[in-house]
């Protein structure tokens, strides 16, 4: 594939800067069952397997049910695997921790707080000196465009400004991984497509390792690298697809021929989990 008449190109996998970097996340043969209330083992989650290189934007896409958020869950050590396990960095996760951030549909913020203290939560838990800790929160202020609103309390804030306060905090502890699950599903539909702009100006400035789940094709098309397309019953992972397209992305991207190529492909994939289900 070479370079296309409009602003995004598309790469080549001699373009592809991850693929030779190290495995950040990997998720080995990971089943999760519950007991069901009548007796006998519900499975969430079967024998899925995963990684996620450094810098990548790994989405997961499938429909509701198929244990996107389950996954993730594991993977922030909020709960555990029936078999299998979930490495961050080499490590095996077991509880929570600072080397994962998290970001989530619900605005998590503590309204106790102003969004600089909310920004700055975790540095302080860290001893982080408060110059410094100024300086972090003072830079992803910036970078989420809040330089005007760090004093102001969360309730003074709208859905949107709340999830960039979220993204700012998650970011300015430095994690190794970014955790974000369906973080713009409240959002009305203008302001989701902000927060995408945003968060992938964030990340082509940050590269952090990120897995974002959601259920919107587009969303996953415009922001990932790699979609792990789950399928349900249970809950596995279907095919991994690559989107070779550069960045900067922007949302002219939609338009283009090998965006709409990619979304018949998810959305044929995903249909095929529906009719099976049926
Ligand atoms: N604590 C639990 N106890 C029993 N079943 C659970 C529990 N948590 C999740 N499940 C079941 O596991 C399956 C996967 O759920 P999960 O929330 O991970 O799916 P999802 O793909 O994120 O769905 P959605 O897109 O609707 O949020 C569902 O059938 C759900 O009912």
């Amino acid at each position: 594939m070479g370079q296309l008449n409009t602003t995004h190109a598309v790469a080549t996998h001699t373009d592809d800067t991850t693929l030779d970097h190290p495995v950040q996340l990997s998720i080995e043969n990971v089943t999760l069952r519950f007991p069901k209330p009548d007796g006998g083992e519900f499975t969430a989650l079967d024998n899925v397997c995963m990684e996620v290189r450094d810098q990548e934007f790994a989405v997961i896409v499938g429909p509701s049910g198929c244990g996107k958020s389950s996954l993730l869950f594991l993977t922030a050590g909020l709960s555990h695997p029936t078999e299998g396990q979930i490495r961050v960095a080499g490590e095996t996760v077991t509880e929570p921790g600072p080397d994962r951030g998290m970001v989530f549909q619900g605005y998590t913020l503590f309204p106790w707080l102003t969004v600089r203290e909310n920004i700055e939560f975790g540095l302080k838990r860290k001893r982080v000196p408060t110059p410094e800790r100024s300086d972090i929160a003072a830079h992803y202020l910036k970078e989420v465009g809040l330089e005007n609103f760090a004093d102001n309390y969360p309730k003074q804030l709208s859905g949107g400004m709340k999830q960039r306060v979220a993204i700012a905090r998650a970011l300015a502890n430095d994690p190794k991984i970014l955790l974000m699950d369906e973080p713009f599903g409240a959002l009305d539909s203008q302001t989701r497509l902000q927060m995408q702009q945003l968060l992938l100006r964030v990340w082509e400035h940050k590269k952090k390792t990120v897995v974002f789940v959601t259920h919107d094709i587009d969303e996953a098309i415009l922001l990932g690298d790699r979609l792990f397309v789950m399928g349900a019953r249970p809950g596995h992972i279907r095919e991994i697809i690559n989107v070779d397209i550069l960045h900067p992305r922007t949302l002219s991207l939609a338009m283009e021929p090998e965006f709409i190529a990619l979304k018949r492909r998810v959305m044929a994939l995903l249909h095929d989990d529906l009719d099976e289900m049926h």
